[in-house]
């Protein structure tokens, strides 16, 4: 039995990896149930899963929460809360399933807790790959990647060294956008952006999909799960994302993972990795699959796949940069202050802003992530008197 602390149960992820956890209730179950402060959905997961510990990280969703509920679940607020989920003695696998750089301290208690990670939180790796691969090390602590791309990588490598990966190929759906030109953006609205063509997920990813920052994300996330030079690390844009990653070996043979774009598969496997565990998802019918189709990313008309690269071969405290203006400039965009165009301008300005710390310690990384908040809001300002 897997005894699993869920934090951002309340989301895409979260309510997929408990649909999961209650297929398979012979195998996990709940240690912890963590979200911001959607406290209605908590609540109905506390009366199914009855974890001994429930957080809401936002006090007053949390305080009415304490007052109206009446079982032995503990409720528990605030970041404090989280940090409770995350490393209390009922669990031993924590699914980080919380958006962005929030994921970071949470993460890192987990494994100083010697926690094993389902780690979705991508977020986490971009600011402090070094940082947190070091530590899991250091505490013994696996890091299952839950991120489809990476968990088809995890997969086409069982079995083999990676030094005989020759490259890494992270496949990308090129998002709903695929194929315009940066005329065709200027005036796309946010409900075009989150009509994302093959996953349902949180806002905030499904518009990093729109950007390709995403993509660039992950390319990142690779870089520090699977320890590979970016050299090592292609994108290329297949559509349907039928294929979810590939791995080519020196010997150049290519090994991909497939399957229908369902990400209770990665979770499911990450959770029961390194068993594989019986499922009802939708199978693949090569019978009705038209085409598999594979074409270049274009970088040009979507700049933030080419600034992560920078970001991440440059290092240091730039990728944790690229990720702090990243979330500003989305969150804007969603608050209709900015134009879709405008995100990876916030993002370019912010880099060229920044004061690069090589090896940053913790404490670096989150005042580089503070600076970067600023600056990048800065940067929406102007832009939103233009
Ligand atoms: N969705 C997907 O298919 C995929 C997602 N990922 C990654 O997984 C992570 C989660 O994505 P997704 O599930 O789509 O996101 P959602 O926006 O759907 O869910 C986010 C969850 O995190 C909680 N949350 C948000 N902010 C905080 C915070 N500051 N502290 C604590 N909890 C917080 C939310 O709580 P509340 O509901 O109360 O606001 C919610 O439970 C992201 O890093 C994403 O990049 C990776 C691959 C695929
Ligand atoms: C499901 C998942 O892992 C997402 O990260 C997905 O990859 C997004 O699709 P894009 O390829 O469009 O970024
Ligand atoms: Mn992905």
């Amino acid at each position: 039995m897997k005894h699993v602390s869920i934090l951002g149960s309340t989301g895409s992820i979260g309510t997929q990896a408990l649909d999961v956890i209650a297929a398979n209730s012979d195998k996990y179950k709940v240690a912890a149930l963590a979200a911001y402060q959607n406290e209605k959905l908590l609540a109905e997961q506390i009366d199914y899963f009855k974890p001994p510990i429930a957080v809401l990280v936002d006090k007053q969703a949390a305080d009415r929460m304490v007052r109206s509920y009446k079982g032995q679940t503990k409720i528990v607020a605030g970041e404090e809360g989280l940090l409770e989920a995350a490393t209390c003695n009922q669990a031993d696998t924590v699914l980080t399933s919380l958006v962005g750089f929030a994921g970071l301290n949470p993460t890192i208690a987990a494994i100083k807790a010697k926690k094993n990670i389902a780690l979705a939180n991508k977020e986490t790796l971009v600011a402090a790959g070094q940082l947190v691969m070091s530590l899991a090390k250091e505490n013994n602590v696996n890091i299952y990647p839950v991120d489809s791309e990476h968990c088809a990588i995890f997969q086409c490598l069982q079995g083999d060294e990676s030094k005989h990966i020759k490259r890494i190929i992270l496949t990308a759906s090129g998002g709903p956008f695929r194929g315009r030109t940066a005329v065709e953006l200027e005036n796309v609205t946010i409900e075009d952006c989150l009509r994302h063509p093959n996953w349902s997920m949180g806002r905030k990813i499904t518009i990093d999909s729109a950007t390709l920052a995403n993509k660039g994300l992950e390319v990142i996330e690779a870089k520090w799960l699977f320890g590979v030079d970016y050299n090592m690390i292609d994108v290329c844009v297949h559509p349907q994302s039928i294929i979810h990653s590939m791995v080519e070996f020196i010997d150049s043979s290519v090994i991909a993972q497939m399957g229908m774009p369902d990400m209770r598969l990665p979770i499911q496997y990450a959770l029961s990795y390194p068993e594989r565990v019986a499922s009802n998802f939708p199978r693949l019918d090569f019978t009705t699959l038209s085409a598999l189709t594979f074409e270049n990313p274009d970088t040009d008309n979507f700049p933030a796949l080419k600034l992560a690269y920078m970001a991440g071969e440059t290092g240091g405290t730039l990728p944790c940069v690229f990720n702090a203006a990243n979330e500003i400039a989305v969150y804007a965009f969603l608050n209709s202050e900015i134009a879709f165009l405008d995100i990876a301008k916030v993002i370019r300005y912010t880099m060229e802003n920044h004061v690069l710390i090589a090896n940053p310690d913790l404490e670096q990384i989150h005042a580089a992530d503070k600076s970067a908040r600023q600056y990048a809001l800065l940067v929406v300002k102007d832009l939103t008197k233009m």
